[in-house]
């Protein structure tokens, strides 16, 4: 069954471009820099994982909802994402585990959203111009007065997100007796720390800004940075860190953003994509390997790939077979690597685990 309420919503992108459709979630305005998932399943561990932070998000498989919210699905204590772009939405769910309505959630959750608009034009859309900032209202419907809170959206580039999303006090999770390892929490996603405990880490998680000094008091065995919203390139505090676990010779494992601090550390720089990489089907070669795996990803930033060619310090272990851009680095010297992608999936395929594995034999 679609959702019923009939109350109007408007979708502006940067470009001036509007799409009018019906209001979901929460009735209000928010602004945001607009992506596109094109996962088929796993909304809600997708609408809460903390890197979508200061995100619009537009969900390219046509129908959401139906499935309800599940509260161990979640990567994170609420949805992270700032709105939502549905074709077809369902208020009503069928399966019998669900505790509630998409609906029901958002709204709680204060998260604006917009249906009944042709998704598959708006992704065609920003696709060929690349991505920008949009705005979502079901309460300022003149476009000319909704332009001017879209003119209030800072830009993605150059915004530092995680600071706003990481944990205001360490924790431990895991095991005492496991292996000590440091979690900088730059907006981890749960099922990360799952992972990680399963394999029997003991971690500690520290709020973002944590220094190297006052982390080393826990005598941690190894480190780890998590994946997290913004653009790495304002994020000098987090790149010290890693310059100063590298230079003190721990093993280290980056996912996403973590990936791309350790990147700057030696020296490789990032860069804004024409459109990022947001979904669950993105094929990866192992260069070590040989092997090809599906992955789980969500960036709108990359690795500068000439940066890592010309790099004595790093070389790439993985590369995106559709663009070849690069999705795996490692330290020529160190017991130091990261990848681009979500090996924890959640959602997403289970390809990619063994680096969690890895990870240990090389602790070990
Ligand atoms: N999932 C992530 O860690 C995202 C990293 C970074 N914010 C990007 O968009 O590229």
């Amino acid at each position: 069954m679609k959702y019923t309420n009939k109350t109007d919503a408007v979708l502006l992108l940067e470009d001036g471009t509007v799409f009018r459709g019906k209001s979901i979630g929460h009735h209000g305005t928010r602004g945001g820099e607009i992506c596109f998932n094109t996962g088929m399943t796993g909304y809600q561990e997708l609408y809460t994982d903390p890197s979508y932070y200061g995100q619009i998000m537009i969900n390219t498989n046509a129908h959401i909802g139906n499935y309800g919210t599940l509260i161990n699905e979640t990567e994170s204590d609420s949805p992270k994402i700032f709105g939502v772009v549905i074709n077809s939405f369902s208020d009503n769910f069928s399966r019998f585990t669900a505790d509630g309505s998409l609906q029901d959630y958002l709204s709680k959750h204060h998260i604006p959203g917009i249906c009944d608009v042709d998704t598959r034009a708006i992704v065609r859309h920003i696709r060929d111009k690349g991505t920008m900032n949009a705005i979502i209202s079901s309460e300022v419907l003149d476009i000319a007065e909704l332009q001017k809170h879209l003119d209030e959206v800072p830009s993605m580039e150059g915004l530092e997100l995680s600071s706003q999303v990481s944990v205001k006090e360490s924790y431990e999770v895991g095991e005492q007796g496991g292996i000590k390892l440091a979690v900088m929490d730059y907006g981890i996603k749960s099922s990360i720390l799952k992972q990680l405990v399963n394999r029997g880490f003991h971690c500690k998680v520290y709020p973002a800004r944590t220094t190297f000094e006052e982390t080393e008091k826990w005598e941690p065995k190894a480190y780890f940075l998590s994946n997290g919203p913004g653009d790495p390139a304002v994020m000098e505090y987090a790149v010290d860190t890693a310059k100063e676990i590298i230079k003190s010779d721990k093993p280290l494992f980056g996912i996403c953003l973590g990936h791309q601090l350790i990147a700057r550390a030696n020296g490789v720089g990032t860069y804004k994509m024409h459109n990022g990489h947001r979904g669950l089907n993105q094929p990866v070669k192992n260069i070590i390997t040989g092997k090809g795996e599906i992955t789980s990803q969500n960036h709108g930033f990359s690795v500068n790939a000439d940066d890592v060619k010309k790099s004595t310090l790093v070389e790439a272990t993985h590369i995106n077979l559709n663009d070849d851009t690069v999705e795996g680095l490692k330290m020529r010297d160190k017991k130091v690597f990261s990848v681009q992608y979500h090996p924890e999936s959640s959602p997403g395929p289970h390809d990619s685990r063994y680096l969690f594995d890895q990870f240990i034999s090389l602790i070990n």
